[in-house]
């Protein structure tokens, strides 16, 4: 298999590019470093969102027309854009790169597969995923797209070019973990990237200690892996007497992979068995995160989106503000909760573009709040007269507002990781 790496975006020929460690198992992984604009747009009151492919994608156009206002979370780009929501990446020209073809290749046009979260056509889809051969990310984009080609990407915001500049045909990312909480470095990304979510798949996950063959639990003084695994392990490290030193790296694989590769002899790595597989380490203990039920959800990102249905669950995302900073947040959660639509998730991010609102007041003083994004999960489908008329509520309340996906919620059975303590 072969890797992306980080001059992938500016060179045509990524699939001949090696990353420099020797002791790489598996391809490298797609890097890259650049910012660019963010587009926000307004839903367009009264226009609801059909349940076929041209309704769906004209109401798209529609949210896209009125555009309230523009926000660039990106400190170092001046630059403002603004797309259609579901328009097509202009990242291309703005990143200045070329993309793996000489020319942007023509849109694709949907199929019947793109309406299934895990496609099962014939065609090897490539999926990008963070993290290295053996990160459970990996494990995802296998979950989510059988017989997938899986990417490895240094980090998020690689996959999410990886997808606008053609080089992959979906990421699967993390959003959350049950025990760990939301990653929310991927909140952010949402917003400043175009991409349609179109899918979700939550993956138990199984964490292993690992270590050098040979080395015993005594002999350690570090422990490294991804933050999240540290967390979600946290506990147990400490009941398996392991008060030692913590350190976060990229991810949990990584974190074996660096083991292996420099020999070091006196630190552990969370990560899964594939990991210790793939690397050469062996397991100290098995099943160490501090509950079973440690599942992380990922979201499955696309150029462009599904058609939202109602023969299935569905679930709908989306990103809002307001100018008056919190105080819409009642009238907007009572849009749903009017209209019997339960709320699955809702997340507050920093308004980058404006992150404080100062209030003078002659006698006492000045006041300095706190300005918020807030990304909602809600149990619709965007096919469902409810959810529009929900979302034409909300838009009366908010100053921008951003569909960023109705795709069918992961209903596979539930089966929790055991732990060993
Ligand atoms: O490091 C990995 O293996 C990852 O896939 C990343 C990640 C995360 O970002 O939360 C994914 C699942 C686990 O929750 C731990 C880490």
């Amino acid at each position: 298999m072969h890797t992306l790496t980080p001059s992938s975006f500016n060179s045509l020929t990524y699939l001949n590019r090696v990353q420099p460690s020797q002791n790489r198992v598996g391809p490298a992984r797609l890097t890259v470093k650049c910012g660019y604009g963010l587009e926000f747009s307004n839903l367009t009151h009264g226009h609801g969102v059909g349940s076929s492919r041209g309704d769906w994608q004209s109401s798209c156009a529609i949210l896209a027309s009125k555009v309230i206002s523009q926000l660039n979370d990106s400190p170092t780009d001046g630059n403002h854009h603004v797309n259609a929501v579901n328009g097509q990446s202009n990242a291309v020209t703005d990143l200045q790169l070329v993309p793996i073809e000489n020319k942007p290749l023509p849109p694709k046009p949907l199929t019947i597969t793109d309406l299934s979260p895990a496609p099962i056509h014939g065609s090897q889809l490539r999926v990008a995923y963070q993290g290295v051969p053996g990160a459970y990310s990996e494990a995802a984009a296998g979950k989510a797209y059988p017989n997938s080609e899986a990417i490895p990407c240094d980090q998020f915001e690689v996959a999410f070019q990886s997808v606008e500049l053609w080089i992959a045909d979906r990421a699967v990312l993390p959003v959350e973990n049950s025990l760990g909480g939301s990653i929310h470095r991927n909140y952010d990304l949402l917003l400043r990237h175009r991409l349609h979510i179109v899918g979700e798949v939550q993956l138990p996950v199984h964490h292993c200690l690992l270590a050098l063959p040979g080395i015993r639990k005594e002999y350690l003084t570090h422990v490294i892996s991804h933050p999240q695994a540290l967390s979600q392990c946290e506990n147990t490290l400490t009941k398996l007497g392991l008060n030692v030193a913590r350190e976060a790296v990229d991810d949990t694989a990584g974190a074996a992979e660096f083991i292996a590769a420099n020999n070091l002899r006196d630190t552990a790595a969370i990560a899964s068995a594939r990991a210790a597989e793939l690397y050469g380490l062996n397991i100290l203990a098995d099943g160490i995160q501090d509950d079973p039920n440690n599942v992380t959800r990922f979201v499955m990102l696309a150029r462009e989106p599904i058609i939202p249905r109602t023969d299935r669950p569905f679930k709908t995302s989306i990103v809002f503000a307001h100018d008056n900073g919190t105080s819409v947040l009642f009238k907007v959660l009572s849009a749903f909760a009017f209209r019997n639509i339960s709320l699955t998730k809702i997340e507050s991010r920093p308004h980058r573009g404006r992150p404080i609102r100062v209030e003078d007041d002659e006698s006492e003083g000045t006041a300095k709040h706190f300005e918020y994004i807030f990304y909602i999960d809600f149990d619709a489908s965007m096919a469902e007269v409810r959810a529009q008329n929900a979302l034409a509520e909300v838009q009366e309340f908010t100053s921008f507002l951003r569909v960023l996906g109705s795709y069918p919620m992961d209903m596979t059975p539930w089966s929790p990781s055991s732990t060993s303590h």
